[in-house]
């Protein structure tokens, strides 16, 4: 996508292979920084704090740990247990250290670096193309709509799964750049997402940067914008999505796909295969990620002299729980929109559309 009229990826190689830009996303929507990755640590600790995030970036970030790893001549198997131990639910991340595994264990150690780097880069260009055509196939949904009725199709959207969530275009915002860039009216109800604020933060800046109307909530308006009829359609994101099509997501999508299925509002989920955990039968097993209470009982932004400050909102006294994902059962699901098409939020739909995954 683009950021000040410049077109670019969450994440690149620097030209030398002695390092990995990304944007750090803790510091948005007030500072656009990149950050260099100069090692394995800095890989895991990228994807640890936060400073990349999303299911697809956390797996291209791993890769390209991995690669960093295999230049600082460090162990393939420890690199990827140090990675693979940064943040649990995100399947992307497993995929993507077993992809790098399958591809340089067979090599001798001074044939890996250059494997790594490659392989990576792969991935990454693959995952761009994944998430162009979720754009292609979602759009689809956004422009029946459009034809439906006049005015712009408002669509509800929780956390970011936006570009930033991905190397590029995104999965759930996707089809909301394709549709918008094909002319079709579009508006963003933008769910805040606490505690991380991915929506408010991400999501909003994302649509700034590209144009697109929009509106950021508090996470507690969507279930009354949809009883009032100012939905149209939910879109979210997936960080594993199980071979029945339960979906992990950020912490609160459930609760919007309950209001969504009580409002008769269509609820899909937009993801890429390496997103589809096809090991686990239902999403009962899919580890839910716990993070700091902090992020529960602090709050971050930019004051009017533009400073970054955090500040309290619990008295200190007061315990806080932070799970940051949980599971949508598929029956609450309207449909998965993947590269390859959408289909029904099923095994069987899914196979459809993966038929090399029947056993
Ligand atoms: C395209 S995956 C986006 C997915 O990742 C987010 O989680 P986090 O920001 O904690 O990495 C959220 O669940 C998004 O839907």
């Amino acid at each position: 996508m683009k950021v000040d009229g410049l077109s670019t990826r969450t994440i690149a190689p620097l030209p030398g292979r002695d390092g990995v830009v990304i944007i750090d996303q803790t510091r948005l929507p007030f500072r656009y920084e990149l950050r260099t990755l100069r090692g394995l640590a800095d890989a895991a600790e990228a994807i640890a704090v936060m400073r990349v995030r999303g299911a697809p970036l956390i797996g291209a970030t791993a890769a390209y740990g991995v690669a960093l790893a295999m230049t600082e001549g460090a162990d393939l198997d420890a690199a990827c247990a140090t990675l693979a131990a940064t943040r649990p639910t995100a399947v992307n991340l497993a995929w993507a250290l077993a992809r790098m595994r399958a591809r340089l264990a067979p090599l001798p150690a001074e044939a890996r670096g250059a494997a790594a780097w490659a392989e990576a880069a792969a991935i990454c260009d693959e995952d761009v193309e994944l998430n162009r055509a979720i754009g292609r196939h979602g759009a689809g949904l956004i422009g029946a709509l459009a034809e439906a009725r006049p005015g712009p199709v408002n669509v509800l959207t929780h956390c970011n799964a936006g570009w930033l969530a991905t190397v590029d275009w995104g999965t759930a915002l996707a089809p909301v750049y394709a549709a918008f860039d094909a002319g079709l009216p579009v508006h963003v109800w933008v769910d805040e997402t606490r505690p991380r604020n991915q929506g408010a933060s991400l999501t909003a800046w994302e649509l700034v940067q590209h144009g697109v109307p929009h509106t950021v909530i508090a996470d507690n308006a969507g279930g009354h914008l949809m009883q009032h009829g100012k939905v149209d359609l939910c879109i979210v994101g997936s960080d594993r999505t199980a071979a029945n099509g339960d979906v992990a997501n950020k912490i609160g999508t459930y609760l919007k796909a309950l209001a969504a299925h009580d409002n008769g509002v269509p609820f899909y989920v937009a993801l890429p295969g390496p997103t589809i955990d096809w090991d686990l039968a239902d999403g009962r097993a899919i580890p839910i990620e716990e993070r700091r209470a902090d992020e529960v009982t602090r709050i971050t932004g930019e004051n009017a002299a533009g400073e970054l400050v955090s500040v309290r909102l619990t008295p200190a006294a007061s315990p806080a729980a932070n799970p940051a994902f949980d599971v949508t059962p598929a029956r609450l699901v309207s449909g998965l929109v993947t590269e390859r098409g959408v289909c029904p939020a099923s095994r069987a739909g899914l196979l459809d559309l993966y038929p090399e995954r029947r056993r």
